[in-house]
Parts: C-alpha cells; sequence; structure tokens
C-alpha cells in the first residue's frame, strides 16, 4: 500500500471559526486507515468540532478534510454520513424505535431486505455482547445505561461503514462496566479492523484504547504519536495529563 492508500482521513491546514473565534486552527495530520486514533484533551479544547468535521456536520472555514480522498465539501453530506458510523453519550436512539429498529435503521435506508436486515441486527448485538431474543424488541427506555450504549455501537457498526466517529461514548457507565466496555470495544476493532476516531477527556481510556492519542489544547493538536512517544512528551498539556495517570498508579 503506498502512503495515501494508508490515509482514511486527513486535515489539511483546517481552521473552523465562529464569527472572530478560532475554535480550532491549523489542523494537519492524518489518521491510518484500521487505527484507534484517540483525541484527548480537556473540556472545550476543540475535540467534538473536530468530530464534526469528518462527517460534515460542520465545514472548515479554512483548509480541507479528506475523507476516503475526497474533500467532504465534495462528498454528498448523505453519503458521507452513511460511510461513517458516529456514537455520541448517551443520547442518538431513536426513543420510539426497537433496538431491532434502531440497529437496522441506516441498512433499512440503504434499501436492504427483511431478511438480511434481520440476521444482521441478530448478527451485530451478538457481537457487542447482548442476547438478540431477549433484547432486539426492546425500547430505550428498557434498557440500562451500558446496554443502550452497546446497541448505540451496534447501531453505527450495521451498515458496515470503514470509520467510525466515537465521541466519549463510555462516559457516563459506571467504572466497571465502563471498563468492561472499552476491553470488548478493543477487540472488537481490532477484529473488525475498523479506522476509529474516538474522544475522550480520560487520559486512562486514551492509553487502553489508543494507537496514536492526538491531543488538543485551545483548538490546536499540540502532541499526536504512539502511546510510549506521549508518555515521554514534555509538552506541558500532556505533561498534566500524564500526572493524572501517575495519580492512578
Ligand atoms: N457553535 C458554536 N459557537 C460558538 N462556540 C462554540 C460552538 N460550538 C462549540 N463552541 C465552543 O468551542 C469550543 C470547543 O468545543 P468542543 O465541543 O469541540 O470541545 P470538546 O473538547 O469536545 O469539549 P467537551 O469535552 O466538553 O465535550 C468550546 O469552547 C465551545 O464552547
Amino acid at each position: 500500500m503506498t502512503d495515501e492508500q494508508k490515509i482514511a482521513v486527513e486535515f489539511r491546514d483546517v481552521s473552523y471559526r465562529v464569527q472572530q473565534r478560532y475554535l480550532l486552527s491549523d489542523l494537519n495530520f492524518s489518521i491510518y486507515r484500521g487505527e484507534a486514533l484517540v483525541l484527548l484533551g480537556r473540556s472545550g479544547s476543540g475535540k467534538t468540532t473536530t468530530l464534526k468535521l469528518i462527517n460534515r456536520l460542520l465545514s472548515p472555514t479554512q483548509g480541507q478534510v479528506i475523507v476516503s480522498d475526497r474533500p467532504t465539501t465534495a462528498w454528498n453530506a448523505i453519503q458521507l454520513r452513511r460511510s461513517i458510523g458516529y456514537v455520541i453519550q448517551e443520547i442518538g436512539l431513536f426513543p420510539h424505535l426497537s433496538v431491532e429498529e434502531n440497529i437496522g435503521l441506516v441498512p433499512s435506508l440503504e434499501g436492504w431486505k427483511n431478511s438480511r436486515l434481520k440476521s444482521r441486527v441478530y448478527e451485530l448485538l451478538h457481537l457487542v455482547g447482548l442476547e438478540p431474543e431477549k433484547f432486539a424488541s426492546r425500547y430505550p427506555h428498557q434498557l440500562s445505561g451500558g446496554q443502550r450504549q452497546r446497541v448505540g455501537v451496534a447501531r453505527a457498526l450495521a451498515a458496515d461503514p470503514p470509520i467510525l466517529l466515537m465521541d466519549e461514548p463510555f462516559g457516563a457507565l459506571d467504572p466497571i462496566t465502563r471498563l468492561e466496555l472499552q476491553q470488548q470495544f478493543f477487540y472488537l476493532q481490532k477484529q473488525l479492523e475498523k479506522t476509529v476516531i474516538f474522544v475522550t477527556h480520560d487520559i486512562q481510556e486514551a492509553f487502553l484504547l489508543a494507537s496514536r492519542i492526538g491531543l488538543m489544547e485551545e483548538g490546536k493538536l499540540v502532541s499526536l504519536g504512539v502511546p510510549s512517544e506521549f508518555r515521554q512528551d514534555p509538552h506541558p498539556e500532556a505533561q498534566r495529563f500524564l500526572a493524572c495517570l501517575r495519580v492512578l498508579e
């Protein structure tokens, strides 16, 4: 594979501003196929805004975000979003749709036949550790937070998108369920070879999941590297995050 073929998403000189305020500036980095890039940063550092530029919920005010070799602005927005799974914290499931209908939503919009759709939904429920017979017909309010997040992951995977965006998907869970989901997700990502961009402010989570960690501070990417490089990074914000890790050790 050439270097270009290895790249799933590329930020080229990207800035994003609202009126005169820059929420993101000078982002230049690539996300490689099959990697789990964790965007780490404190609250308000610009992580969510960066994710939204990938599935074109936002467009750069300067520069380009290239997804699968095309700038997001040249994509049909609907097609682009269907090729990118999106998991966010808590919200996201449609309350009036069953688990089965929630997971099957995108494939059914893509015109999948009922029998194929059902077997896909059941396969995905197995994959995320929920018994299909028990959960397929439930509604979101009949699930625990952890089960809802599993359904959210299954839904994001439904149409087999090559790219997954995950915005603090496990943030609201108790620590034990959280670790369980993180570990399962880690193996799932490796097995399915998805390109994942995962947002968190939790450095422990970053170390658990990341093939590379990108650190954001005030709308800038101030560090990018594999976890062992991050551990050695002298940048003050990296040091502040690493100090949180040491408290836990
Ligand atoms: N539409 C908007 N208009 C103006 N400012 C915005 C808008 N959206 C976000 N912001 C600001 O941009 C900054 C970055 O927000 P963003 O949601 O990307 O941060 P984050 O790192 O994801 O934070 P968190 O971890 O709290 O979710 C914040 O200061 C936020 O208040």
